[in-house]
């Protein structure tokens, strides 16, 4: 049955979902490495399509923008759809110098200031974590694509325009290697629901400044990213 905020029928998503945060880098990514894409949902322009990769029947959708987008797709994929694993690919802005724009980040962890953590219970600030088959598999992966990858722990935040100061350097002393918006709230559901989860980010900007990726260049930073996602997902 198709659900308030996907139009798709019972069937259409495959097990493996790739989850680009932009509909139009959706679209660029089944069109780029899907064979026989068909659009499943556009509800909201929210984008999904499914097709094979090498003979694998393979789903991409966009999440929107921040936990609470993501939350609403992710929960209806698994719950209504039957999908287990999510790669998350989006673009993240570096924090320390050696994390370059253009590079590639798998988030072994993320911190957040979402409010997700008003879910916890029993006073256990539970800890937000790709699942480790997932995590495993695309730092063996990473050695065989172009292109500079780091792991380690992301922030995932509300707010892309903080108020806050000094937080970044914060993050910074403590290994975090990039900041987004919604590893965090995926590896919850993926704790909640039982399913396999991973983010991986294409650098897009820097904390430091320098040069930063135009729109389009953040719509279609796809290459090393999608090629380590679905070598994770193979
Ligand atoms: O490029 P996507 O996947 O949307 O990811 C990043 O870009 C958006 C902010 O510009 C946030 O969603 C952030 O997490
Ligand atoms: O969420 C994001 C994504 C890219 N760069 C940032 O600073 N924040």
């Amino acid at each position: 049955m198709p659900t308030a905020h996907i139009s798709a029928e019972p069937g259409d998503f495959a097990p493996d979902v790739l989850l680009p945060g932009d509909p139009r880098r959706a679209q660029l990514i089944a069109e780029t490495y899907l064979t026989g894409a068909r659009l499943v949902t556009d509800v909201r322009g929210i984008l999904g399509y499914t097709g094979t990769v090498d003979g694998r029947p393979l789903s991409v959708i966009a999440s929107g923008m921040g936990i609470p987008s993501l939350s609403i797709y992710v929960t209806e994929l698994v719950r209504e759809y039957g999908v287990r694993r999510v790669v998350r690919v989006g673009t993240v802005g570096g924090i320390p110098a050696e994390v370059a724009v253009g590079d590639v980040v798998i988030a072994s962890s993320a911190h957040t200031d979402s409010g997700l953590r008003s879910l916890e219970e029993h006073g256990i600030a539970l800890s937000h974590a790709p699942s480790p088959q997932l995590l495993a598999r695309a730092m063996s992966a990473a050695s065989v694509v172009d292109g500079q990858v780091h792991v380690g722990p992301v922030f995932s935040t509300d707010f892309f325009y903080s108020p806050r100061t000094g937080f970044i350097e914060y993050l910074r002393g403590l290994g975090t290697l990039a900041v987004e918006m919604e590893a965090a709230g995926l590896y919850a559901i993926g704790l909640r629901e039982r399913v396999q989860t991973l983010t991986i980010g294409t650098v897009a900007d820097h904390t430091l400044g320098g040069p930063s990726m135009s729109a389009t260049e953040r719509e279609r930073a796809v290459g090393t990213m999608v090629e380590l996602a679905l070598a994770t997902l193979a």
